[in-house]
């Protein structure tokens, strides 16, 4: 965790085109996880990646971030594929990230952090030591698992990035905690031009937030867009639903809006996966996460 003096570009914001990607595990049998997938995020934007567990979040985000190779021409961020460049600027924080036993040791919260380069970007470091309530004094090996989190976010987020991917590392926050991480994400794609992309299962507090979805399926993009026009789409598909069952005399037209409009659409789009899926049953071929070991690897194929 040697610090880096050479910043990444963040002058340019990038955006993210992926088209026609296709991704199948080597697995006995192999077993296919992204099929043609394809969509396109401006520079600047806060997405929600959005799906039921199985949908292939995961190894969607870790092929954006060039950990796994992926058929030529299929990934662009910035305009660079990012398993052959090893994207400069580009962060991750996924599973691997999280499980980092260093930040189970019996060390100090400056020096962690000085690790990452937290003395080359002062600033950034104080700000965000602020903003996710962390305590200097603390010991590693003496904190909750929300307080380790906190702390692994500030090493994280410490160094600018231009694009960032988050795989659900928010779970162990509390509310004012997360609430503040994501308003210093919101603040950075306005102040930086940067890229946010977010895989969560948790829509509480999120309203507003995101600029975009892309919402998964059984491996494939079923819809992309910005959360406005998404919205509309269901919005009126259950207004013509509420409706028909009105024209009809039944009594419970009620069928909308529950929670928060982003809970209601992300609730309504499962139920709807769900409906079409049916239970699971034995489904040959799958295999539990971190099968492949970790790191960078070129077992993947396309096509
Ligand atoms: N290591 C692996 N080896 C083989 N197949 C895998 C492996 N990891 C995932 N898969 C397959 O890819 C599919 C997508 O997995 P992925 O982890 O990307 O889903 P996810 O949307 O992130 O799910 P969750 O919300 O549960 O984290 C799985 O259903 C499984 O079939």
């Amino acid at each position: 965790m040697a610090p880096t003096s050479t910043p990444p570009p963040t002058s340019t914001a990038p955006a993210i085109s992926v088209t026609n990607l296709t991704y199948t595990f080597p697995t006995t049998p192999p077993t296919p996880s992204l099929t043609n997938v394809t969509f396109h995020l401006p520079p600047s934007s806060r997405t929600l990646l959005i799906g039921a567990n199985g949908a292939g979040k995961t190894t969607l985000l870790r092929l954006l971030s060039g950990k796994k190779l992926c058929p030529s021409g299929t990934i662009l961020v910035g305009g660079v594929d990012p398993f052959a460049t090893g994207l400069e600027g580009v962060s991750y924080l996924g599973l691997e990230w999280v499980l980092n036993p260093i930040v189970r040791h019996d060390i100090g919260v400056s020096e962690l952090l000085d690790s990452v380069g937290g003395q080359a970007w002062r600033a950034r470091r104080d700000e965000l030591v602020r903003i996710l309530d962390v305590d200097e004094g603390w010991r590693m090996n003496r904190v909750s698992d929300g307080e380790r989190r906190r702390v692994q976010l500030c090493m994280g987020l410490v160094r600018p990035w231009a694009v960032l991917l988050l795989d659900e590392v928010t779970v162990d926050l509390d509310v004012l905690a997360r609430s503040r991480f994501l308003g210093f994400l919101h603040g950075e794609t306005l102040a930086r031009q940067c890229t946010v992309v977010y895989a969560t299962h948790i829509m509480d507090g999120l309203e507003g937030w995101p600029t975009h979805i892309v919402r998964m399926t059984l491996g494939r993009v079923r819809q992309f867009g910005t959360v406005e026009e998404l919205s509309l789409q269901v919005r009126r598909a259950r207004e013509m639903a509420d409706r028909e069952r009105w024209e009809r005399g039944e009594v419970d037209i009620w069928g909308g809006w529950r929670n928060s409009a982003l809970l209601d659409l992300v609730l309504g789009w499962l139920e709807e996966d769900f409906r079409e899926r049916g239970p699971r049953g034995p489904r040959g071929g799958l295999r539990a996460k971190g099968e492949d070991g970790e790191g960078k690897e070129e077992g993947g194929r396309g096509g």
